[in-house]
């Protein structure tokens, strides 16, 4: 299923997912950067893939950690009965291997995205940051300041995904770097696994729907799917 034409014109994109769309208002909104975070393995790229896949218009996509799986991508479009390799065309893949080159191809996208554009992922924004142990939250406010930038002057939907540490002062999982995103990102999700083959998606804060707003979905081979 292709975006309909009000979804391409509109101020949204769907997620493909009818309760993720209901709890975003309607969809995952262009001029607006959307932080994602989550355990491992709780659907956060499938999600960004899908969104990519689901909407009409090209899709920058960041692949800091080798997560994007063209593989992946194609099986869920074909299983939704969409070209796999025109799919796969729409996406643009960066590599950046370390936070020089994520700067670098952050920046770069200033001159890239263009109008043909609906989407810009970067997944994740922050694993190059935990892996070279860098404190310089000063550097990643500046890379948000850009994907913004991106968001309004360009008129895109920005999905930064973000990953949890254990935090031994609250004895919870939170987001990292979660005040320097959180600052920047005006809607943002949470996702849970449950138990098995059952997710489910928190609105942690959203720019004019309550916060606390709970949906549970599954993964399958057409990606993320509403579980009853
Ligand atoms: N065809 C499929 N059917 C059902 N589940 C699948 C399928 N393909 C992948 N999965 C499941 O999707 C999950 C991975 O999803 P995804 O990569 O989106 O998670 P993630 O939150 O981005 O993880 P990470 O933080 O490790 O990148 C795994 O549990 C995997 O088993």
């Amino acid at each position: 299923m292709k975006g309909s034409k009000s979804e391409v014109q509109g101020m949204v994109l769907t997620t493909g997912v009818k309760g993720l769309d209901e709890l975003l208002g309607g969809g995952v909104a262009r001029r607006v950067i959307l932080q994602v975070y989550g355990p491992f393995a709780t659907g956060k790229t499938t999600f960004a893939m899908q969104v990519g896949l689901l909407n009409e218009g090209k899709v920058a996509y960041v692949d800091t950690e080798g997560g994007f799986s063209p593989e992946r991508l194609a099986q869920m479009a074909r299983s939704r009965g969409l070209d796999p390799e025109k799919a796969l065309s729409k996406f643009i893949i960066f590599e950046p291997m370390d936070l020089n080159e994520q700067r670098r191809v952050i920046s770069k996208l200033k001159t890239i995205v263009d109008e043909k554009f609906s989407l810009v992922v970067v997944d994740s924004l922050t694993a190059h940051y935990r892996a070279e142990g860098s404190k310089n939250y000063g550097e990643l406010a500046k890379q948000l300041q850009v994907l913004q930038w991106l968001a309004r002057r360009k008129n895109v939907a920005v999905i930064v995904i973000n990953q949890v540490y254990h935090d031994s002062n609250s004895n919870s999982l939170r987001p990292i770097a979660e005040h320097t995103l959180g600052y920047r990102t005006k809607d943002i999700l949470r996702f849970e696994k449950l138990r098995v083959g059952v997710r489910l998606a928190v609105l942690e804060r959203h720019r004019f729907r309550p916060e606390g707003g709970i949906v549970y979905f599954k993964i399958t081979d057409k990606g993320l799917e509403d579980s009853k």
